[in-house]
């Protein structure tokens, strides 16, 4: 990527969106564009089709979403997907109508199924069931994946996809009800600390130690590899 480069960020006050940001700035780009959801919702496709026509980027990071924890996804199904796809759909598509040089696209590693070997293999994709508590949220991913790869086969566009595993970072959310378990975790340590109070509740059987630790992905190499996946593959 040409440091001249304009880039969008979708969802650049984010977890993933604010690091991408941070990153792609101390590697000295300086054409960095990005909206907030009040200034440009990305469900709206007219909206969206305005934005890139006005905007012209050259090179798209689309880490905007409807994004939340265990809870969050089981209780809020339809959001998950419905907005998941509309944002996704909508990026995508006026990306290849725009002639975008190149899209990262953030997935998820819930799209691979609930009992899948481990390590994962990408091959392992739609081999199962998914974990029902983000079945909707991990359809939409996979719509986007398929999405891109089919923009990819039919149009020749350079859309890719990485699939993080659950992150924790600056910008997290840190709301009980609809974080991630990192947040949730020091959250409530913190404040039961603070508090002196002898107990905290942590949800489900407590025995899922070892994905726990697994699942404890770093935010900023997860970040840099965003931009050294759009970087690399371009001088290729
Ligand atoms: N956090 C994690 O553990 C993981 C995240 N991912 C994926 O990475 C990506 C980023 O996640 P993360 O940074 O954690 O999410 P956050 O919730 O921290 O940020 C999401 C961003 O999306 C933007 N957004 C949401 N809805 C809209 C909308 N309708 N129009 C425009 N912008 C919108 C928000 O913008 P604003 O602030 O302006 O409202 C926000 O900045 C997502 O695709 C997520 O699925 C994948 C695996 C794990
Ligand atoms: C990356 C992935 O992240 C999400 O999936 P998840 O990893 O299941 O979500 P989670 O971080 O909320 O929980 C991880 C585990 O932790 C346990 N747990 C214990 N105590 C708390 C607790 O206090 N809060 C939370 N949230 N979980 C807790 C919880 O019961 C669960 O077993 C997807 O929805 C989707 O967003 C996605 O893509």
């Amino acid at each position: 990527m040409e440091k001249s480069a304009n880039i969008y960020i979708a969802g650049h006050r984010g977890l993933v969106g604010s690091a991408i940001k941070r990153r792609l700035e101390q590697l000295g780009y300086t054409n960095l564009v990005y909206q907030t959801s009040k200034e440009l919702d990305l469900r709206n496709q007219r909206a969206v089709e305005e934005f890139f026509r006005a905007a012209g980027p050259h090179y798209v990071f689309l880490a905007a979403a409807r994004v939340g924890g265990i809870q969050a996804n089981n209780t809020y199904p339809a959001e998950f997907i419905y907005e998941n796809l509309a944002i996704q759909t909508n990026v995508i598509h006026a990306a290849h109508r725009h002639g975008v040089k190149k899209l990262l696209f953030l997935g998820s590693s819930c799209i691979y199924p609930k009992f899948t070997p481990q390590p994962i293999k990408e091959e392992y994709l739609l081999g199962g069931q998914l974990e029902p508590t983000n079945e909707p949220y991990a359809i939409a991913k996979i719509a986007g994946i398929k999405m891109c790869q089919a923009y990819n086969r039919q149009y020749g566009t350079r859309f890719i996809s990485v699939m993080p595993t659950n992150l924790y970072g600056p910008n997290d959310n840190f709301d009980l009800a609809n974080s991630h378990v990192m947040p949730a975790l020091i959250r409530k340590f913190h404040e039961a600390k603070r508090e002196n109070r002898p107990t905290v509740t942590v949800w489900g059987t407590g025995t899922p130690e070892g994905n726990f630790c697994m699942w404890m992905t770093w935010q900023m190499p997860a970040c840099s590899s965003c931009s050294i996946i759009m970087t690399v593959k371009l001088s290729t």
